[in-house]
Order: structure tokens, then sequence, then C-alpha cells
């Protein structure tokens, strides 16, 4: 299946991963449909990262399983990227050289091409320990999309960004995910950003998904709007446990 298809499902099946005696998650079902941006909230600790590596490939359910595409996981899927807090780019690699590591001839023209999507064309004989934070990420950005990914997890990767560094880098995003459509999958304490980004949001509590709530809006999201601020709300109140108050 190529990229532009749309990206892959993703399905996790009565997944439990537990450590030792401590089980964060139980019987959690979860299905992300190909092509679908998802964003998962939850408090600190309800074992969003926890997920999010079993969805990666980087660490296997104590029971259950993991599919894409219909098909069990077992380790690292060659299809999926993620993109991490810290970018995670080599330091002793220029910009360039970091987006297109590991690619094929064709996918390196792609990375030309997102790097100057990014934005970032002129900077691309730079080491990354030069750059600001939101340029690195945008390099990160670029680099997980070069490789045509068919699943695109985002572990925070807007965490540490300033407010108008993080807007622009939504923005983009989404511009990216319509242009180029992926399964996207957000872990977020943000509940805007995962309003702003998600076709839905879910709720990670107790060890499985608690509720949902589909985003209704079209894209690119009004966010100052009232409809938008009151959704907020209600995720918000659901999760720091105030009654729900679904919309
Ligand atoms: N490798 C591990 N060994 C033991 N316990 C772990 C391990 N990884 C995670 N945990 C535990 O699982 C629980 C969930 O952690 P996780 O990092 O998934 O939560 P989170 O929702 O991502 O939290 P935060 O939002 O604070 O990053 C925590 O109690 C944590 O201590």
């Amino acid at each position: 299946m190529s990229f532009a298809a749309g990206g892959v499902s993703v399905e996790a099946v009565g997944v439990r991963r537990a450590f030792g005696p401590h089980v964060v998650l139980d019987r959690l079902n979860l299905r992300v449909a190909a092509g679908e941006f998802v964003a998962i909230v939850g408090r600190s600790g309800s074992g969003k990262s926890t997920l999010l590596r079993l969805l990666a490939g980087l660490d296997q359910p104590t029971a259950g399983e993991v599919r894409i595409d219909g098909r069990p996981l077992a380790g690292l899927s060659p299809r999926t990227r993620v993109l991490f807090q810290d970018g995670r780019l080599l330091p002793w690699l220029r910009v360039g050289e970091n987006v297109a590591l590991g690619l094929d001839d064709r996918r390196r023209e792609n990375a030309a091409r997102l790097l100057e999507r990014v934005g970032l064309a002129t900077r691309a004989a730079d080491y990354p320990g030069v750059l600001s934070g939101g340029q690195r990420q945008r390099v990160a950005l670029a680099r997980a999309l070069a490789a045509e990914p068919g699943f695109l997890l985002f572990d925070e990767p807007l965490g540490s960004l300033d407010a108008l560094t993080r807007v622009e880098m939504q923005r983009l995003v989404e511009e990216l995910w319509r242009e180029r459509p992926f399964t996207g999958v957000l872990i977020t304490h943000d509940v805007a950003e995962a309003v702003t980004l998600a076709d839905r949001v879910l709720l990670l509590e107790g060890g499985g998904i608690r509720a949902e709530w589909p985003v209704p809006f079209p894209r690119p999201r009004a966010t100052g709007s009232p409809d938008f601020a009151r959704l907020v709300e209600g995720v918000l109140g659901r999760v720091l446990g105030r009654p729900a108050q679904m919309t």
C-alpha cells in the first residue's frame, strides 16, 4: 500500500500491559481507521506513553494484540514513525543528512521537498545544535514524513515549545496531514491541541479508553469559536473528573 492510500488501520484488542504487579492497561480496545487522526488525552500516569510504545511496536503487551492493517504487530513496523518531544535528531549529522538518513533515492527527494515545506531548506547544511527547539521539531517532522509513514505517532511533540511556535507547528502538522494523509495518533496533555488536530479525542483512564468525543468542526479549525471552547471545556471537565458533560 502506498503513502497516498491514506495510511494504515490500527487496532488494539484486549490489550493488557503490566509491570510486575502494577497493571497499567487492561482489556484496552481501540480502533483507528486508515487516514484518521486521533488524540489520546489522560491524566499524568494514566498510561499514555505505555500505550504509544505498544502501538509503535516498541514494547509488547502482556496480553492482547496490536494490529496494523489487520495483522498482528510483532516488533517495529517499517510503516510507523514516532515524533518524540525532543525530536531525537542526530547531533553529528547536518539537518539535510538527518532528514534523508536511511532513505532510498526516491524518498531522498521527498526529504529535500519536505525540508523546504517546513521552511528550513536554507538550513540543510547546519547542525541541529544551532537550531531553535521549534526548528528542530520541524526538522523531525520532515524526517518522519520523508519516510512516507502509514502511521505517525506523536508523543507530546509540541510540549516544550512556546505558545506561538506551538500554534505554528499545529498548523503545519495539520496541513501536511491533509496534503499526504497518514494515520495519526497524538498523545497530549493539552486538550485544546487535541481538539485542534484530531478527528476524535479519546480519554485514557483506569487502564482503558473510557470516553470519546468526535470533533465535528471543519478544518482548519476556528479555535476561538464558542463551540470549540465548549468542547474543550467538556473534555477537560471529564478528564479532571467533574461530571461528564458530553457534547
Ligand atoms: N518500564 C516501566 N516499568 C515499570 N513501570 C512503568 C514502566 N513504564 C511505565 N510504568 C508505569 O506505568 C504507569 C503509566 O506510565 P506512563 O508513562 O505510560 O503514563 P503517562 O500517562 O504517559 O504519564 P505522563 O502524562 O505523566 O507522561 C506509571 O505508573 C509508570 O510508573
